[in-house]
């Protein structure tokens, strides 16, 4: 029965993994993730970390026994998530306290081997976990575990997975969720399946997006007991699975700020939720900084920026780097416009607009001056039409190559998120990102003792301007601030801003070589 607007008391019956990051640790943050108070009953112990489990150690069935009555006969029991059991006494153990007991919502996960291949159930178990089955309402093998419980091979396709899953669903009686996780490919579905509903058999299928990261240790326990939470809340499983798999991928998604050990890392099971510390000042933005370290390790190696410092580079790629420069200031101008006009005070509002006046002001004194002595490029098949040029009524011949077009859209998308810390995230990498490998370029050039002859020597001499030094540092101010301002939500959508927006400053960099 769920219990609307009340906590779910979940409880989950599991192994524990000292790492943290499947079992019960992973269990108690999922339940607690999705509002639900946790408790724990530890069936088994293991030593296991990122790249596998060392060791497995299963106390005595009486011991579980006792856990559990501990817990039973005191405290009202919304929902049960039921983990690794390890033995055969231990499952029966938990069969009889479920018969007696007989909890609103079980959700079973019939955890058997680690994605590590390690085994996490005795060999002489498996007939007692199959007479566990019908016990749950909830069944949610991987799929190497749901061949193993119908003694099939693994499905390899996804509509081989549906059926294994009905096969499965009709001889325990239980409904399944299949899991698309072990299968190839950029999508990852899940669905709900019970043979016997009324409804039809398929009861709910999400088709996700498979996120790019090494960090699935656990995502079978925190979706199950994630899963039994909002189950126990909502008592409509096709609406827990909706919510349960969108935060997972979110967990997915934030997994790497972890930084949880060398093999498979953990999922970030409160990527969604605001941090109890506040942030420090400056904290945030060294965290947007610090997330980007191999893009500007990348930056750095680039041949452009080491040529430009050796005074090799083509001549032609600084012309064409110098036009889109010019071009994308006039978008980037645009944006800043923008960020102007959702910031919440008076100060930031005014610091953007003179922004947005200052990249229209450099747009035309590249015009006047090193555009006017150096060749335009033609114009790029594939970039968009130019724009007017605002000096002298002489037209810009360049049009936006492809990087430049990209990047600038991409800034315009962000704009129209409507979030003026996202918007900021996004402009904040040309400031911070030109000033620092401005500043490293300049610094270098002026212990050179042939500086006065470098053919890039005056370019170069722009960057120790110390006006947009400060307006750097008051970017990075006003950014930090509005992501300590914002909810756990919002910074996420920051972070892919900022990351998207550097992304795009190293292609820049690298755009003449390719597209001059
Ligand atoms: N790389 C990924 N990206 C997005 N979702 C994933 C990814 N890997 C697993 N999942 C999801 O995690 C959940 C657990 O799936 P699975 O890996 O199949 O189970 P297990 O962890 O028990 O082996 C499922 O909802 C699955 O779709
Ligand atoms: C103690 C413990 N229980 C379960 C598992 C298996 O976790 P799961 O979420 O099924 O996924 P992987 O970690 O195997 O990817 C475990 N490792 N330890």
């Amino acid at each position: 029965m769920a219990r609307a607007g009340a906590i779910p008391r979940v409880l989950s019956i599991a192994g524990s993994d000292p790492s943290g990051g499947a079992g019960i640790q992973a269990d108690l943050k999922s339940i607690a993730a999705m509002g639900g108070y946790g408790m724990a009953a530890i069936a088994a112990l293991t030593a296991q970390n990122t790249r596998g489990v060392t060791a497995v150690h299963t106390p005595p069935a009486e011991f579980l026994a006792a856990q559990l009555e501990a817990v039973s006969s005191d405290i009202e029991v919304d929902a049960v998530k039921i983990g690794m059991l390890g033995t055969a006494e231990a499952i029966r153990t938990v069969r009889a306290w479920l018969e007696r007991t007989r909890p609103p919502v079980v959700v079973l996960d019939p955890v058997m081997i680690a994605t590590s291949g390690d085994r996490l159930l005795a060999d002489d178990a498996e007939e007692a976990l199959a007479a566990l089955l019908p016990q749950a309402h909830l069944l949610t093998p991987n799929l190497p575990e749901l061949a193993a419980l119908l003694k099939e091979p693994v499905p390899a396709t996804w509509e081989e997975a549906l059926a294994a899953g009905l096969r499965l669903s009709e001889r325990t009686g239980s409904a399944v969720l299949v899991k698309g996780g072990h299968l190839d490919g950029a999508d990852c579905p899940d669905a709900l399946v019970d043979a016997r509903h009324e409804d039809g058999p398929v009861l709910a299928e999400i088709g996700g997006r498979r996120v790019a990261t090494q960090n699935t240790h656990g995502t079978g326990c925190s979706l199950s007991s994630a899963l039994a939470t909002v189950q126990a809340r909502t008592g409509d499983w096709a609406r827990s699975l909706a919510v349960t798999k969108e935060w997972l991928e979110g967990a997915l998604t934030a997994s790497d700020r972890l930084e949880v050990g060398r093999g498979h890392g953990p999922v970030h099971h409160f990527h969604h939720a605001e941090a109890a510390v506040p942030l420090a000042p400056g904290e945030f933005a060294e965290s947007l900084w610090a997330d980007i370290a191999k893009v500007r390790a990348e930056i750095d190696a680039l041949p452009f920026v080491a040529e430009l410092e050796a005074g090799t580079l083509p001549e032609a790629h600084f012309a064409y780097y110098l036009t889109q420069d010019a071009l994308y200031l006039n978008g980037y101008s645009r944006v800043l416009a923008r960020v102007s006009a959702l910031a919440p005070t008076e100060e930031e509002q005014l610091f953007w607009a003179e922004g947005a006046h200052a990249c229209l002001e450099v747009e035309a004194e590249l015009h006047r001056t090193w555009l006017s002595r150096h060749p335009t490029v033609a114009p790029d098949a594939a970039g968009s039409p130019a724009e007017a040029a605002p000096t002298g009524g002489r037209a810009v011949t360049a049009a936006q190559g492809p990087v430049t077009k990209a990047y600038v859209d991409h800034l315009l998308a962000a704009s129209a998120s409507g979030s003026y810390a996202v918007l900021a995230a996004a402009a904040l990498p040309c400031y911070w990102i030109y000033a620092e490998v401005g500043a490293a370029l300049h610094s270098r050039h002026a212990a050179r003792s042939d500086a006065a002859d470098h053919p890039y020597g005056a370019w170069i001499g722009t960057y120790a301007d110390e006006r947009f030094a400060e307006a750097t540092r008051r970017a990075i101010a006003f950014t930090d601030a509005a992501g300590r301002r914002a909810s756990a939500g919002e910074q996420e959508a920051m972070r892919e801003a900022f990351m998207a927006s550097s992304v795009y400053e190293r292609e820049f960099f690298d755009a003449p070589r390719r597209h001059a």
